[in-house]
């Protein structure tokens, strides 16, 4: 028999209970005891539902109010001294850690954040030094397995693996120079061995444990580390699951295959090129092999047919007992259920499966592999037949004109017509920007008046005039506050945007927005990311009136502000039945329609925004290059159907772009503006080693916090640039948006900025 399996499920509730409990909880509005009760509905509703859907085996412990790696680090006391001898409850020193504290005397900052591999979730980096004294202080696997015990369910506990866990922290403030996190394996191992051992005596028989590094390059020099930890687990008699997701093994199968594992699980929806290797190296072992079928990153429904077909290969070479169905990874990447989607057509809803519709997915699977002859088996199968039939059909009949569009596009439709010391001339003459152009970033501040103003257009409150009186009112204010202010070249200020992507995917053709399909970003923060469902076109100017309107209320020069083509589509579920890189085309020429309008309604500056661009980088450095390639040319396709005299403009923020600079300097765009504040000094040294030709505006202060940045501290951050970077390059900006920020602390911070700029003139001629 083919057992079926879910690696793991949202934890944010179907309609965001887990949120609004945790929301409340920090605002003092419900007690510790209340939210504890809020979380236990969640997961015994994600339990029995997944349970009802027909699957095998449950996941329990990956529930989280956080995150489960802020847990792992909570549970064997990896907590950062700065977060202890506060006198605060277990639950809120948790809470610090994930988003710092600032109340009753205490001020703590926030855990870093990063990026989990390349899918939009951040999870709390673990901080580690030689003096961590790790303890188990909670076993939450534990509890939650006897929870779920508790309803009559029996659950496969979820654990981050030892060696992915340390490999994914980082050397915290008292560490020592050279110290490395995994040289704490045997140390903290054996609190893994006790927590599996208190699981084991629970009555665990399977444990899921999860070592995503091992898709990555760097997991290769773990091999030792993996022998290691894996046999002394190994002596503890509970069955593991060695869990990999989002990439491949690749020569990691070679060590992977001898570990003392009972069963190994492959992402086969990522990487179907991996299983013939796997099935190939486990023959001759015992090793049982869970086969990741079911995109627990995508929210397209599965084409049976095609996974059926690799499942065989594993049944054949492995036999039917030794393999498991499941979703790729955790379903954490997706939203929690199609059923609450009451706006999708009926054709659309057919197209997709959301998390709890992926479990029953599984179960079909496992079903058909074990030969079931439940007749709901076999019309589940000819319903998927008959579905992944119209959506191929669907695909072929999509627009032909922008895939010929695509098709046609030349080389020369990538380049500028002049290099960038002849743009950059003809740039000032038309632009006519002192030397160390002050500028921001786009957004001004989002205030409730502005989001009000939208959900009464939204829910027709308001007629579209009304609205758009409003959004003009207020570009006229953001532009006379800049006027004020001194600031040189000019935005509109964003007003109309709910949101980045969202705001373009409106208004392109081939994009789908749900109502309630929200995703967890991090913590309590969830998005609800738009589905790409055919070509994308544009179907008229998406944004010139607004940056026409402003540019007509002012003589100092207006910048058309634009989400690019690459952050819009990692930003947004995208197809699979085309590659990235021809969504990401097809998006860069809707968008370099929009840059050439906005030129011909007299805007001279355009910034075409990609702080994504980092994000969608593969896992593999292998594979680097070609996504690089596509990226830069998607940038460069979108931006290059300009005169000279126009100056682009792009905007990068989120990660460190050190190891992509070569990249960013191929983008050509005349002006970038950088993140830098956070990433501190590091990211300009990048700049010598790399050197950087076109102008640039690192971020000067960090607009992620209200506190106000003095003019001193501007200065000299202009200065110690001026170290590294010619004088006649540098923008002076802040480091990205000013959409989260309030009005007062923007105006105090722009002043500073304003002034440092006006000294740096003076001082640097
Ligand atoms: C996350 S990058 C944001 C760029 C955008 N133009 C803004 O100012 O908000
Ligand atoms: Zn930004």
């Amino acid at each position: 028999m083919v057992a079926s399996s879910v690696l793991g499920f949202p934890r944010i509730g179907a309609n965001r209970e887990v949120k609004k409990a945790v929301e409340a909880y920090w605002a003092g509005k419900i007690t510790a005891d209340e939210l504890t009760k809020a979380a236990s509905e969640t997961k015994k509703s994600n339990w029995t539902s997944i349970k009802a859907h027909g699957v095998d085996i449950v996941p329990s412990g990956d529930f989280t109010l956080y995150d489960h790696v802020l847990d792992h680090s909570a549970s064997f006391n990896v907590i950062p001294p700065r977060y202890q001898g506060k006198n605060l409850s277990p639950l809120d020193v948790y809470f610090a850690m994930g988003r710092g504290r600032q109340a009753d005397g205490v001020d703590v900052p926030a855990s870093e954040m990063k990026k989990w591999f390349d899918s939009n979730y951040h999870y709390v980096v673990p901080e580690f030094s030689e003096a961590v004294e790790f303890k188990l202080n909670f076993n939450k696997q534990l509890e939650e397995f006897q929870e779920a015990k508790a309803l009559g369910i029996t659950t496969r506990p979820v654990v981050l693996g030892p060696i992915s866990f340390l490999v994914l922290g980082k050397a915290s403030k008292e560490a020592s120079p050279n110290f490395e996190a995994i040289s704490l394996l045997p140390k903290l191992l054996p609190i893994y061995v006790t927590l599996l051992t208190q699981l084991k005596e629970a009555g665990v028989e399977w444990v899921q444990i999860d070592e995503p590094i091992l898709v990555l390059d760097s997991g290769a020099s773990y091999e030792k580390q993996f022998a290691q930890a894996y046999a002394e687990l190994a002596k503890i008699g509970i069955k593991s699951l060695l869990t990999t997701y989002f990439g491949r093994l690749d020569t990691n199968l070679n060590f992977v295959a001898k570990l003392p594992v009972a069963g190994l699980h492959i992402d086969l929806s990522r990487e179907p090129g991996q299983l013939e290797a796997t099935v190939e190296a486990l023959k001759s072992t015992p090793i049982v092999l869970s086969l990741g079928l079911v995109s627990g990153r995508n929210i397209w429904k599965t084409d049976f047919a095609a996974a059926l077909k690799l499942a065989r290969v594993a049944v054949e070479g492995l036999g039917a007992d030794r393999v498991i169905v499941a979703t790729s990874s955790s379903l954490l990447h997706i939203p929690v259920t199609l059923a609450s989607e009451k706006k999708l057509t009926e054709q659309q809803k057919d197209w997709f499966s959301f998390a709890l519709e992926k479990a029953e997915e599984v179960a079909i699977l496992a079903a058909a592999l074990s030969d079931s002859q439940d007749p709901k088996v076999a019309s589940a199968l000819e319903a998927n037949r008959v579905s992944i039939a119209k959506r191929r059909e669907f695909e072929s009949s999509s627009d032909d004109k922008v895939r010929k569009r695509v098709d046609g596009i030349t080389p020369e439709m990538l380049n500028r017509k002049s290099a960038f010391v002849k743009r950059r001339e003809a740039q000032k003459a038309h632009l006519d920007l002192p030397k160390f152009p002050t500028t921001t970033i786009g957004s001004f501040p989002q205030t409730s008046e502005i989001r009000q103003a939208r959900a009464k257009f939204g829910k027709k409150e308001i007629t579209q005039e009304q609205y758009e009186e409003f959004i003009k009112k207020e570009i006229r204010s953001v532009v006379e506050f800049q006027e004020k202010v001194g600031l040189d070249l000019l935005v509109h200020g964003e007003p109309e945007r709910n949101d980045m992507v969202q705001y373009f995917g409106e208004q392109l053709h081939g994009f789908v927005f749900t109502q309630n399909a929200w995703v967890q970003s991090y913590g309590s923060r969830y998005v609800r990311p738009p589905i790409i469902v055919s070509d994308v076109s544009r179907t008229g100017p998406m944004t010139v009136r607004w940056s026409s309107y402003a540019q007509s209320v002012t003589k100092k020069p207006m910048k058309g502000m634009l989400t690019g083509p690459v952050t819009i589509l990692n930003w947004s579920f995208p197809r699979v039945d085309v590659s990235r890189e021809v969504q990401s085309k097809q998006l860069a020429l809707a968008l370099r329609d929009e840059v050439i309008d906005l030129e011909k309604a007299g805007i001279y500056a355009i910034q075409v925004d990609e702080p994504a661009i980092r994000e969608g980088l593969p896992l593999r450095r292998v594979d680097w290059d070609n996504y690089l390639t596509w990226a830069v040319d998607s940038f460069r396709l979108a931006t290059a159907g300009v005169e000279d005299s126009t100056q682009t403009h792009s905007h990068f923020c989120y990660s460190d772009f050190n190891d992509i600079f070569p990249s960013i300097q191929r983008l050509d765009a005349d002006v970038i503006s950088i993140e830098a504040s956070k990433s501190d000094m590091k990211l300009l040294s990048a700049f010598k080693q790399y050197g950087y030709s076109n102008e640039i505006g690192p971020g000067v202060y960090d607009i992620h916090s209200p506190r106000v940045p003095g003019e001193q501290e501007i200065k000299d951050r202009i200065a110690a640039m001026l170290k590294l970077l010619p004088d006649h390059l540098l923008f002076v900006n802040p480091d990205c948006g000013l959409k989260t920020r309030g009005w007062k602390e923007t105006e105090a911070s722009l002043e500073n900025l304003v002034a440092a700029a006006r000294w740096a003139r003076q001082t640097y001629v």
